[in-house]
């Protein structure tokens, strides 16, 4: 016969229950006390619930989105700093990005390997060796060297591969590219741009306006699942995947560059591939291979330049009160006209006579919570692709003392990133001297810490002679390719802004 067990609730064995259970021999005066303190203590509890409630609706009804703008000249790492604040803030969809990088950087191996055949074209043509023929360029005059016919012969084999370039550019002009900006610019704010998609070389760079969907046209139709992490993002059978082209020659594009007499000839031609943007010669093994998705680290170097503004949306979350805010990064594309045009035009007062352009604008630039100003100090010894004239270094001062002196950003915090770091110590770990580029420099040791140091206390000087109202000079030394490093950075700086948007809404006091 089965033996009957007593039942007893689950409250009877919860320990949390257990102990917030009444007394066993509690009188029914004690019960009546106990009974209206709870409801008094519920009451309490709601209101507080209720009052926060309040606080945080009335914070997202009252708050304007957060407008940060990155300003720098052309690859000092604005679109990378805001890679590093998307991996930050919104991983899954920093993640889903992975298929259309993985065609960027396939973009980057072609143009690397375009550079050392256009160099060994060179070198073998008899005669004077070419000119400069990149920013990363300080040709130095020796013999040429010539290369030889093994050289030549894997030369020859290499070339049909730089047709992947037009390829992949043809697929990132694809007609639903082109559709999906127009989605965009029709139901989000519409940026007045130079152009809308755009494939064709600057300075053999391939050049994208990113605020386009261009994505799209790398990526495999997916309901944005968690799938986009994975390698089902890549449309591994599309006809003109260049994925198994490039893995074919992987051995050769691999003894080319590491071949002594191919280092030899960039050598002499003052091409100093591994320093330039969207560098992938030493891991040819890895992106070539038959199923290669590209890392977080291998997005963030991956190089497209940006054309005209972009704008990106982001909500993020205070962790001390759970307020969401909007966040609104404008991505200025670093060429000169472009920076140069807004710094000294948009958003100063200097354009009262092109009122036109001013109204188009300034919606997008007014109430600009603070800029991220990028200065690559590493590129001390280059000259700007634009103007072979300027000085890199000098041209971000330049920029800088813009910036800081135009009156109608007196107001708004600017955080200066003295990027590129890892790049400066190699150089002037490998002998490249400062003071060669720099004269004012003198006979400072040539180390990073003297020389970062300097370049700090440069910076600042110009701000606090240039700014038309004292202001705090925010001021980091950053290595953004490095994203854990920079997440630092960046939580540091979400924080300080959206204690000081929330002061603004007098949401804190
Ligand atoms: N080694 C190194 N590379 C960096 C660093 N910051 C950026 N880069 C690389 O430099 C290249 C240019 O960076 P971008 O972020 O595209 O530069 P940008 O300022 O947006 O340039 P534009 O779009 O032309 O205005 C990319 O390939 C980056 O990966 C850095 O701190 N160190
Ligand atoms: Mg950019």
């Amino acid at each position: 016969m089965p033996v009957r067990v007593p039942m007893r609730s689950l409250d009877d064995t919860d320990p949390i229950s257990l102990a917030l259970a009444p007394p066993q021999d509690e009188s029914p005066d004690d019960r009546q006390k106990r009974i209206l303190k709870e409801r008094v203590a519920k009451q309490v509890s709601d209101e507080i619930d209720a009052q926060l409630n309040k606080e945080r609706q009335q914070a997202k009804r009252q708050s304007k989105p957060v407008k940060i703008l990155l300003l720098g000249q052309s690859e000092s790492g604005k679109s990378t700093t805001l890679k590093n604040f998307q991996l930050m803030c919104e991983p899954k969809a920093f993640r889903a990005e992975r298929a259309s990088w993985r065609a960027i950087i396939q973009l980057n191996v072609i143009r690397s390997l375009r550079i050392i055949l256009e160099a060994l074209a060179a070198a073998s043509r008899s005669g004077d060796p070419p000119s400069p023929r990149s920013s990363y360029s300080s040709y130095s005059s020796r013999e040429s060297i010539h290369p030889d016919s093994d050289l030549l012969s894997l030369r020859t084999r290499l070339l049909p591969l730089l047709e992947i370039e037009d390829a992949l550019k043809r697929r990132l002009a694809t007609p639903e590219a082109d559709h999906l900006h127009e989605i965009s610019s029709s139901s989000a704010t519409p940026i007045p741009t130079i152009s809308t998609i755009f494939r064709r070389r600057t300075n053999n760079e391939v050049v994208v306006n990113s605020s386009v969907a261009w994505q799209s046209a790398f990526m495999r139709g997916t309901d944005g699942r968690e799938s986009f992490d994975t390698q089902n993002a890549v449309d591994w059978d599309a006809e003109d995947d260049p994925g198994p082209a490039l893995h074919a020659r992987s051995e050769d594009m691999q003894r080319l560059w590491e071949h002594p007499t191919v280092r030899a000839i960039l050598d002499q031609q003052g091409i100093r591939l591994q320093e330039s943007p969207g560098f992938f010669l030493d891991e040819l093994e890895v992106v070539t291979s038959l199923r290669y998705v590209p890392t977080d680290d291998h997005i963030l170097r991956a190089r497209l330049k940006t054309l005209g503004v972009s704008e990106h949306r982001m909500h993020l979350t205070d962790p001390y009160n759970g307020i969401t805010r909007e966040f609104r990064f404008f991505d200025v594309g670093g060429q000169r006209s472009m920076v140069r045009f807004l710094a000294e035009h948009i958003i100063s007062f200097e354009c009262a006579n092109s009122e036109d352009k001013r109204a188009r604008w300034v919606p997008y630039f007014d109430d600009v919570e603070a800029i991220i100003f990028l200065a690559p100090i590493s590129a001390f010894d280059q000259n700007l692709a634009e103007d072979r004239s300027v000085n890199r270094l000098a041209d971000s001062v330049e920029l800088w003392t813009a910036i800081t002196s135009n009156q109608l950003l007196q107001k708004t915090n600017i955080v200066l990133f003295l990027n590129k770091i890892d790049i400066l110590q190699a150089k002037l770990a490998s002998g490249i001297r400062f003071a060669d580029f720099l004269p004012t420099y003198g006979l400072r040791p040539n180390d990073y810490d003297s020389v970062s140091k300097y370049l700090r206390k440069q910076f600042n000087g110009i701000m606090k002679r240039s700014s038309p109202s004292p202001r705090i000079f925010y001021c980091h030394l950053t290595h953004v390719t490095d994203p854990k490093s920079t997440a630092y950075i960046l939580a540091g700086i979400k924080d300080m802004l959206m204690r000081s948007h929330l002061k603004e809404s007098r949401l804190i006091l």
